[in-house]
């Protein structure tokens, strides 16, 4: 056994989703999780309890970067920036890992004295200082001021003969990671602002010039929020980052992956046990998920043999004056997903125009000579039958009788005043912009504490702020008076757990949260859906679920999912009428039901 426990073996392996084949029964794995950085920190504690020792770990981790680094660039002048704790110890191991492989120029700054340094950090650092001195090299740690200077000068001596893959240096941000407990001070927020200047190109040299590459994450950035702390900028985007074991939020957010380049996540053999126990810690809620069929599946199954539409249940869809094309998109997306029947309600004047366009839903036409007419038939129409979900939002409100968000409101509180599962979408949602509390009141009214959601709401970024912005921000005010931003997972938790309601904050980056506390990713949106309608056939998508007996936090990530996966299939061009046409293909993979 070699005496140094750093010395094990290092088991190579960057993450690879190919993993999702061999979980577990409950479906905990450590690619589909997104971890925060406290929970990091506690799969790392009970590994070291349970006979990993940190320096092991350590030494893993700098032997990740080490090889996403070697596999992307020819060997060049390098400077590893180590900050004074264990993402700096990451920087000790790149340091030395990369001399033993020949590379021929590889300095190190670190503005704290290696004697100050503790723990797996120090033991690093002083196995870099050994490995220099057995080979009669100079041991010298430069500051950071130093390391400016110095890259200036490689940096203007390169000058056109820098390429892609062999910058003129290459800088390893290894300064702050997990640990970031302040803003960074002014001296290392302009170290970094500089040498970003230097890695996008100025006046003076190209851009790719001096290139980076972050450990853990772009130093300053927040790995659960992918903000600054207190608003700061982040100074330094990387061109690579190398992360462990599992993504954290700031890898996931779109503004945070814009930072990152391009992204590895490192399997630092941290066993399945120790993600459990992080599991069994967060429990009731459990982990913040990534959105894959393991962790939804159990709760939508394909129709069974001797089935009827009924068991399939009835879809109201609620269908504006003045723009039926988005609620007939809704109504098609929850039939193709595998509603029985659709109704798409609709005002009188707008009847004659729009029920000739449809095929398989119904039409039923309401009053709309005043506001309380229209009204009071809605109401009559909720109550005529045994609706078992209903779309209340794509394009609901303009031609409605004024004042039309007044109309519209009366509308949804209508609609929350039944116990029939329900989405709002798009104007019914901002139909309450100024007014946020009244819709918490009357969602918070019908859910029942213990039981499940009924009420999915499907904002997007713009209307999540105009609707939750000040009443989130003032709730995470109150949780924490200066870290700034809390990021898009924690104000979507926010804002479930003040409505009583799922919330799908939509975007490049979804992200669901329920009331109770639990949160998913939806990371897998393809760029073909940011397209006008997309969001009207998601809404039909979940109400096309919720009718079908799936609870209103399973159908919606389960609708996301599927809407991804028909985005993918269609590819560029996409229009969102083509989207529910996708659903057969997308449940016949997912059901294994063999082609035609
Ligand atoms: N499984 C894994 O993910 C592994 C990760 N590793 C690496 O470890 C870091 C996290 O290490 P940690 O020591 O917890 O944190 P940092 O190195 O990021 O920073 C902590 C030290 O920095 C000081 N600090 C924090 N913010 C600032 C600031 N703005 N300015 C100056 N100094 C700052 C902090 O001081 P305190 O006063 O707050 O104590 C600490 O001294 C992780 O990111 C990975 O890179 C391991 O290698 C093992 C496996
Ligand atoms: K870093």
């Amino acid at each position: 056994m070699p005496s140094d426990p750093s010395a094990h073996p290092v088991p190579a392996g960057s993450y690879a989703t190919s993993r999702l084949s061999h979980v577990p029964d409950n479906g905990l794995d450590w690619a589909t999780v997104v971890l925060r950085c406290a929970q990091m920190a506690q799969a790392d504690a009970w590994a070291m309890a349970h006979g990993q020792p940190g320096v092991v770990l350590m030494e893993r981790a700098g032997a990740g970067v080490v090889q996403a680094l070697t596999a992307r660039w020819l060997p060049c002048p390098v400077w590893v920036w180590c900050g004074p704790g264990n993402n700096g110890g990451d920087g000790w191991v790149i340091a030395r890992l990369l001399e033993a492989a020949g590379w021929p120029q590889v300095s190190v700054a670190c503005d704290s004295p290696i004697e100050s340094l503790q723990g797996d950090a120090a033991h690093h650092a002083q196995r870099w200082r050994q490995a220099r001195l057995s080979r009669a090299a100079s041991a010298d740690v430069h500051t950071l001021d130093q390391a400016l200077q110095a890259i200036a000068v490689q940096r203007a001596h390169a000058q056109g003969r820098s390429g892609p893959h062999s910058p003129a240096v290459l800088v390893v941000d290894a300064l702050f990671g997990a640990g970031l407990s302040r803003p960074l001070d002014e001296k290392v927020h302009a170290a970094l602002a500089q040498l970003a200047t230097w890695r996008t190109g100025d006046a003076t040299s190209t851009p790719g010039c001096v290139q980076v590459v972050a450990v853990d994450v772009p130093s300053g950035l927040h790995g659960d929020t992918a903000h600054g702390l207190a608003d700061q900028t982040v100074p330094c985007p990387a061109d690579l980052t190398v992360t462990f074991m599992a993504p954290k939020p700031a890898h996931m957010l779109m503004h945070g992956r814009a930072l990152m380049g391009d992204l590895v996540v490192h399997d630092i053999g941290l066993p399945l046990a120790a993600l459990q126990a992080v599991a069994a810690q967060a429990q009731p809620v459990g982990l913040w998920r990534r959105n894959t069929p393991v962790v939804w599946g159990h709760a939508w199954q394909a129709p069974r043999r001797g089935g009827h539409k009924y068991h399939r249940g009835h879809v109201l869809v609620w269908s504006g004056p003045r723009m039926p094309g988005a609620s007939r998109l809704a109504a098609r997306a929850a039939a193709r997903i595998g509603a029985g029947l659709v109704t798409l309600a609709m005002t009188r004047t707008a009847w004659p125009h729009l029920a000739g366009h449809l095929m398989s839903a119904m039409a039923h036409p309401l009053a709309d000579e005043s506001a309380d007419a229209l009204c009071a038939d809605w109401r009559a129409l909720l109550a005529s039958r045994r609706w078992n979900a209903i779309v209340l939002g794509p394009g609901a409100m303009l031609g409605l009788p004024e004042p039309q968000a007044d109309t519209l409101r009366t509308l949804v509180l209508d609609a929350l005043a039944t116990e029939v599962p329900l989405v709002l979408d798009a104007d019914a949602l901002m139909a309450f912009e100024g007014h946020p509390q009244l819709l918490c009141q009357a969602l918070n009214d019908r859910h029942r504490e213990g039981a499940p959601p009924s009420v999915v709401l499907t904002p997007h970024e713009g209307e999540f702020n105009r609707l939750f912005g000040d009443l989130v921000r003032a709730e995470a005010g109150q949780a924490q008076a200066t870290a700034g931003d809390p990021g898009k997972f924690e104000r979507t938790r926010l804002s479930a757990a003040m409505a009583g309601a799922v919330v799908l904050h939509k975007g490049a980056d979804t992200v669901l949260a329920a009331p109770d506390g639990r949160v998913m990713l939806h990371d897998d949106a393809p760029p073909w859906l940011s397209t006008g309608g997309s969001g009207d056939v998601l809404a039909g998508f979940i109400a096309g679920l919720m009718a079908q007996g799936v609870d209103a936090w399973h159908a919606a990530c389960g609708a996301a999912w599927v809407h991804g996966q028909c985005g993918h299939r269609f590819g560029p061009g996409l229009l969102a009428d083509d989207l529910p046409e996708q659903v057969p293909g997308v449940l016949r993979r997912l059901w294994g039901v063999p082609p035609q």
